[in-house]
C-alpha cells in the first residue's frame, strides 16, 4: 500500500522476464551494459527493438528500462485511459516540473488550461494570426539574420533560429510590442534550454536527494523565469487594469495572453487571475514551442541545403504561385495550396523526429495492467512504442533513408486523382497516426502542431523568397541524447540575402 501511494514514476517495479534489447548472451550486468549500448547508438538500438514481434525490455539512460510493445499492440497502447497508462505522469517526471517550475500547480491537471487554450483558441485563430506571423518573420529575420547582399556567410541555424522562432511565436502569445522585448525573448529561450538540462540532471539525482539539490540546480531556470516575468508583467498589469475599467477591452487583443486572462476572469478563481499564474502559462507555451519548432526548421534547412537545388526551385515556384493566386495574402488557403512545402517538412520530420520513442507512459493502475498478449505489467512500469523505426520502415516509406521532400505531396496527388479524399488528407504534415508518430500519437499527440506547421511554413517560405543557400556537400549528422534526436548543433549553412526577394507580399507583409 505504501508503494502504491507513491507516484508511478517514483517506484521501481519488478519487471517481467523478457529479452533485453542491447544485451549479449551470457554477459554480466546485462541491463546496465545494454543501457550504455542503447544510449550511445539509439538508432541501432530502436531498429533492433523493432525487429521483436513480442514485447521486450529496452534500457536507455534517460528513461530507465521500459517495456517496449510490438507494433501489433500499438493500437491497444493508445486506447488505454489515464487510469491505466499516463502520459501526464511521464511529463511530470521527464521535465521534473515539481522542481523546475516556480509554480508546479500550473501542470497538475491532466488537462491544464494552456492545453485547452491551444485546442480551442490558438488552433482556431490561425487564419487571423497568419498576417501577423508573416510580419514578425520578416521583422525578426531582418534583425537577427544578416541583411547584406554581397556575399555568402556562415550561419548556424541552432544559434540564430531560436531568436526568430521565439519572436514569431510570442507575436501570437503576447502580441506586439511585448514580443520585441529582448529580455522576454532571451529568457524564454534560456528557460526552455535550462529546463531541458536541469530535468536530465535531476533525474540522475537519487529521489531522496532531489529536494536538497534542486534549489541549487534550478537556479538558472528560476533566474530566467524571474526575468521573463519582469519583461511581461507591465503588459499583464496594463491589460488587467484595462479590463477592470473598460468593458470592451478584451476584444482589442487576440493572443494567448488575452485568452488566458479571459479564461481566468470567467473562472472567477483568484488563483487563475493572479499575474504570476497568467505569466506562468505563457512561459510554459514558450517552453513547449521554441525548441521543438527550432529543431524542425533546422532539420529542413539542412535537408534542403544538402540535396538537389532543384528541390528549392520547385518549392519557390509553388510558394510564388500560391501567393500570386491569393493576392499576396497569407491565409489558410494560401498555405493549403503549398502541398510541396508541407511535404518537405513532413519528410524532414519523418527522418528526424524529436524523439525515437512515442509517448512513453508509466502504468498508473495500482493493480497493474495486462497487455493483449497476456503480459502483466506492474504499477510504475514504463511502457513505450518505438517511433523512429516506424518512420524508417521500408514497407511504409520505400527508400526510407533518402530525403524525398515531395514524397507526401506525390501521395496526396495520387490519392486525390483516385478520389480518395481521406487518404489525401492523411498525407498532411499535421496528420498523426500509428504510421506517422513524429508529433506523438493518440490523445497526447502534440496539440500545437497546427500552429507550429503554419508558422514554420511561413518562416521557411520567407527564407526561400529572400535568401540564397550554398549547397552543402553532405547532410551533417543529427546527434542524439538518450532517446531524443537533435539537429546538428554546430554545423552551418552558407546564406546570402537576395538583392530582390522572389515575391513581395501585399500590404507590408514583406
Ligand atoms: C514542430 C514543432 C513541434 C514538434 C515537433 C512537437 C512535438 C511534440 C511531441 C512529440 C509531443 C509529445 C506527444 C506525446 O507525448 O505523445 C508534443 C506534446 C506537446 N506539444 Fe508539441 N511539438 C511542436 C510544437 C508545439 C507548439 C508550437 C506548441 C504550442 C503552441 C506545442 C505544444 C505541445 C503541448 C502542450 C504538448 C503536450 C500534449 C499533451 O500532453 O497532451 N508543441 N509535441
Amino acid at each position: 500500500e505504501r508503494v502504491r501511494s507513491k507516484r508511478p514514476y517514483e517506484v521501481r517495479p519488478k519487471l517481467p522476464a523478457l529479452p533485453i534489447v542491447g544485451a549479449r548472451e551470457g554477459e554480466w550486468l546485462p541491463t546496465l551494459r545494454a543501457m550504455w549500448r542503447n544510449s550511445t547508438d539509439i538508432r541501432a538500438a530502436v531498429a533492433a527493438g523493432y525487429r521483436f514481434t513480442e514485447a521486450c525490455l529496452f534500457p536507455v539512460i534517460d528513461l530507465g528500462t521500459a517495456v517496449v510493445l510490438p507494433p501489433a499492440e500499438v493500437a491497444w497502447f493508445l486506447e488505454q485511459p489515464e487510469t491505466k497508462l499516463s502520459a501526464h505522469y511521464h511529463q511530470l517526471d521527464a521535465f521534473q516540473f515539481d522542481y523546475t517550475l516556480t509554480d508546479p500547480q500550473l501542470v497538475r491537471d491532466v488537462k491544464p488550461l494552456h492545453k485547452t487554450l491551444i485546442n480551442t483558441k490558438l488552433t482556431r485563430e490561425i487564419n487571423n494570426l497568419l498576417p501577423l506571423l508573416a510580419d514578425e518573420v520578416a521583422r525578426s529575420v531582418s534583425e537577427v539574420w544578416r541583411t547584406d547582399t554581397d556575399s555568402f556567410r556562415d550561419l548556424c541555424p541552432m544559434d540564430v533560429l531560436p531568436h526568430v522562432i521565439s519572436r514569431v511565436v510570442n507575436r501570437a502569445f503576447v502580441g506586439a510590442p511585448t514580443c520585441y522585448s529582448r529580455a522576454l525573448v532571451d529568457n524564454g529561450i534560456a528557460f526552455a534550454q535550462t529546463l531541458g538540462y536541469t530535468s536530465i540532471a535531476l533525474r540522475f539525482t537519487p529521489q531522496t536527494l532531489r529536494p536538497v539539490f534542486a534549489p541549487l540546480m534550478t537556479l538558472p531556470g528560476k533566474r530566467a523565469t524571474r526575468r521573463f516575468f519582469a519583461a511581461l508583467r507591465p503588459e499583464v498589469d496594463r491589460r488587467l487594469h484595462e479590463m477592470r475599467t473598460d468593458a470592451g477591452a478584451a476584444s482589442k487583443y487576440n493572443d494567448f495572453l488575452q485568452w488566458t486572462i479571459d479564461a481566468a476572469m470567467d473562472s472567477g478563481d483568484e488563483y487563475q487571475a493572479r499575474p504570476r499564474t497568467i505569466m506562468g502559462r505563457v512561459l510554459i507555451l514558450n517552453f513547449v514551442s521554441i525548441h521543438t519548432s527550432t529543431f524542425a526548421l533546422s532539420h529542413v534547412l539542412f535537408d534542403l541545403a544538402a540535396h538537389s537545388p532543384a528541390y528549392i526551385d520547385e518549392l519557390r515556384a509553388e510558394i510564388v504561385g500560391a501567393l500570386e493566386a491569393h493576392g499576396g495574402h497569407w491565409t489558410k488557403q494560401t498555405l493549403a495550396d503549398m502541398p510541396k512545402l508541407d511535404s518537405a517538412f513532413r519528410e524532414s520530420q519523418r527522418m528526424n523526429p524529436v524523439s525515437t520513442m512515442a509517448s512513453p507512459m508509466p502504468v498508473t493502475d495500482p493493480n497493474g495492467i495486462t497487455t493483449p498478449s497476456g503480459l502483466h505489467l506492474r504499477y510504475g512500469t514504463y511502457v513505450a512504442v518505438l517511433a523512429y523505426p516506424i518512420l524508417h520502415d521500408p514497407n511504409l516509406y520505400p527508400d526510407p533513408e533518402t530525403f524525398r521532400p515531395f514524397r507526401f505531396a506525390d501521395r496526396r496527388e495520387t490519392a486525390s486523382q483516385q478520389g480518395l479524399k481521406m487518404e489525401s488528407a492523411r498525407q498532411a504534415w499535421t496528420s498523426v497516426s500509428t504510421t506517422y508518430p513524429a508529433f506523438g500519437m493518440g490523445r497526447h499527440a502534440c496539440p500545437g502542431r497546427f500552429f507550429a506547421s503554419s508558422s514554420l511554413k511561413i518562416t521557411l517560405a520567407y527564407l526561400l523568397m529572400n535568401y540564397d543557400f550554398e549547397k552543402l556537400p553532405e547532410r551533417p549528422p543529427s546527434p542524439t541524447i538518450g532517446f531524443s534526436l537533435l539537429p546538428p548543433l554546430k554545423a552551418s549553412i552558407r546564406f546570402k540575402r537576395r538583392e530582390k526577394p522572389l515575391y513581395v507580399l501585399d500590404k507590408g507583409q514583406d
